[in-house]
């Protein structure tokens, strides 16, 4: 049982927050554009215990890539392993999250993984729903019950900006459709995964939302099973191998723990048996991943010695 205090929260934040400026918001989004780069916040939701927090801990931003956790999630309730491994593969890769590369490597255009983005496409297009606003249902529900805040939903404009910009994920689209991988209409599937990816919350939110993961599917209050425990398994050890993009490996050794980020800023952080941690700082490394984040969890997984290895 690993112990964290708010004065850890707030010593760690003020320490690393100038590291914000070696980093870059991501503007690929232009919606994501507009963050600001000082913004920080970091919370923490223990098992046991009382949420704490330090920083702009009611700020919301989009989780963007941390949705691909919940959409597996979802997708692995609905339709079990077998059908969900038949359409992406459980392997890392070494390329950025957006890469077209690998799509070529292994036949019919199977992505790698589900933590990429060819590979989360091809999750989000397995979500049931007779349109994209059931889909996108589909994914809320979860997200709901796991923040157990049922007015949590997305973020219109962010949703819009990059579905108007979405090239490089529309061009994976079609070359995966074109193999069979995904069916169906790609701009309706372009929809859904673009809302899933503006789902707006604060660090508090999401903290619990890893804190249902530390506790393998179960609410940290409760203990109602909201994720089955192998779903919750597999979605934690695809965090380990691919959660932190091409930047997995490293953040394995420096942190050691389950984790996912997001071109927000965002990194939601899973203590096993311990509680869920997030934190939130939109300057980003050439990675993708938040320099005030990476800076926080090392500094705080080494002093309390988090690591799982
Ligand atoms: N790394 C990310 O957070 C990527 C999510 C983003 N919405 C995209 O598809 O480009």
């Amino acid at each position: 049982m690993i112990t964290i205090t708010q004065d850890d929260l707030s010593k760690w934040l003020e320490h690393v927050r100038i590291y914000a400026n070696n980093g870059k918001v991501a503007d690929y989004i232009p919606a994501l554009a507009n963050q600001q780069p000082e913004t920080n916040a970091v919370a923490y939701y223990p098992l046991e215990g009382d949420l704490i927090c330090s920083g702009q801990s009611e700020y919301c931003f989009t989780i963007q890539s941390i949705s691909k956790v919940i959409t597996l999630a979802v997708a692995l309730i609905q339709h079990g392993e077998r059908a969900v491994f038949s359409r992406v593969d459980k392997e890392p890769t070494s390329d950025p999250f957006y890469s077209v590369a690998k799509l070529e490597v292994e036949k019919p255009a199977k992505p790698f993984n589900p933590m990429i983005n060819a590979g989360a496409l091809a999750v989000t297009n397995m979500i049931r729903g007779r349109n994209s606003e059931e889909m996108v249902n589909e994914i809320l529900r979860l997200v709901r019950l796991l923040t157990n805040d049922e007015t949590v939903t997305y973020d219109p404009e962010v949703a819009q900006s990059e579905y108007e910009t979405s090239f490089l994920n529309r061009a994976l689209c079609y070359f995966m459709k074109q193999h069979g991988v995904i069916t169906g209409s790609v701009e309706e599937l372009l929809d859904v995964y673009t809302k899933q990816c503006a789902i707006s919350m604060n660090v508090q939110q999401l903290a619990r939302m890893g804190a249902v993961f530390a506790n393998d599917g179960r609410d940290p209050d409760t203990n109602e099973v909201l994720i089955p425990d192998q779903v919750a398994r597999i979605c934690k050890t695809f965090m380990v191998t691919c959660g932190m993009y091409n930047e997995s490996g490293t953040f394995a050794i420096n942190v050691g723990i389950p984790a996912k980020s997001g071109v927000s800023g965002a990194v939601m952080g899973i203590l096993r048996r311990s509680g869920g941690i997030a934190v939130f700082g939109p300057a980003l490394n050439a990675k993708g991943n938040s320099v005030v984040g990476l800076r926080f969890l090392e500094n705080l997984a080494e002093e309390k010695s988090w690591s799982i290895f």
